[in-house]
């Protein structure tokens, strides 16, 4: 399996921060455990989205967690991400890599077939996309659920990150049916406290891996 040496990752969504400051619950999610951001903030247009993405990287460069952009490739390579996360609808993960090679590029999978395909040989992790089902995204097509993050496991070496519906009480399930990092949205970002849910993320992904 190639590096991957992250475990928790958060995907933002400021309609889920509960009329919070977006810039405190992600410092807040960090100081509890997060390793990895995405920006996704399907509302913003263009420009907002990278004014948001050049605040978020400054914050989280101070505490070297790296950043990556959902679905926008020159702002990903515009603000220095560490990388991109696309999807079927996106561009093709060949050709983000074609421009900018040393991107850390994420694919979601909701087909088994696409396991088989350059495009999942070129990402550099594939999201099982959904784990369980989540109204923060409706607009998915395969529910995995542990079955199914077993069965792509057992169907490709590349690190796998589980997202959809994932919180403590499901956290140390999904890591021992094959997942390698966990990708949340709610269960940090409408938690009462940020820093506290990431940390006991944290703890039951590491009561599994340790
Ligand atoms: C970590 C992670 N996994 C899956 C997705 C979904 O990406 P995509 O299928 O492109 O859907 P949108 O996020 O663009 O609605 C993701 N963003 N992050
Ligand atoms: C951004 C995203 N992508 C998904 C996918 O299935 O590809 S599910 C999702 C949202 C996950 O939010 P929550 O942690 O609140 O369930
Ligand atoms: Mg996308």
């Amino acid at each position: 399996m190639q590096a991957f040496p992250y475990k928790l990752y958060l995907v933002t969504d400021e309609r889920a921060c509960l009329g919070r400051n977006f810039f405190d619950v992600v410092e807040q999610a960090v100081k509890g455990g997060v390793d990895l951001v995405q920006l996704r903030e399907k509302q913003l247009d263009d420009a907002a989205f990278l004014t948001k993405a050049l605040r978020l990287k400054e914050l989280l460069d101070r505490y070297n967690v790296p950043l990556i952009i959902n679905d926008h490739v020159s702002v990903a390579m515009q603000t220095g991400s560490a990388g991109l996360h696309v999807g079927n609808s996106d561009t093709a993960p060949a050709q983000v890599k074609a421009q900018w090679p040393s991107c850390l590029l994420g694919y979601s999978i909701e087909y088994l077939q696409q396991l088989q395909t350059v495009q999942a040989q070129v990402s550099d992790y594939l999201a099982v996309s959904p784990v369980f089902a989540t109204g923060t995204k409706q607009d998915t097509v395969t529910v995995w659920g542990l079955e199914g993050i077993a069965q792509i496991r057992s169907q490709t070496n590349k690190p796998l990150v589980a997202i959809g519906n994932i919180n403590e009480q499901n956290a140390a399930a999904v890591i021992a049916a094959g997942a390698d990092c966990l990708a949340v949205v709610s269960a940090i970002c409408s938690a009462e406290n940020p820093a506290k849910a990431a940390a006991q993320l944290r703890e039951a992904i590491e009561q599994v891996t340790k």
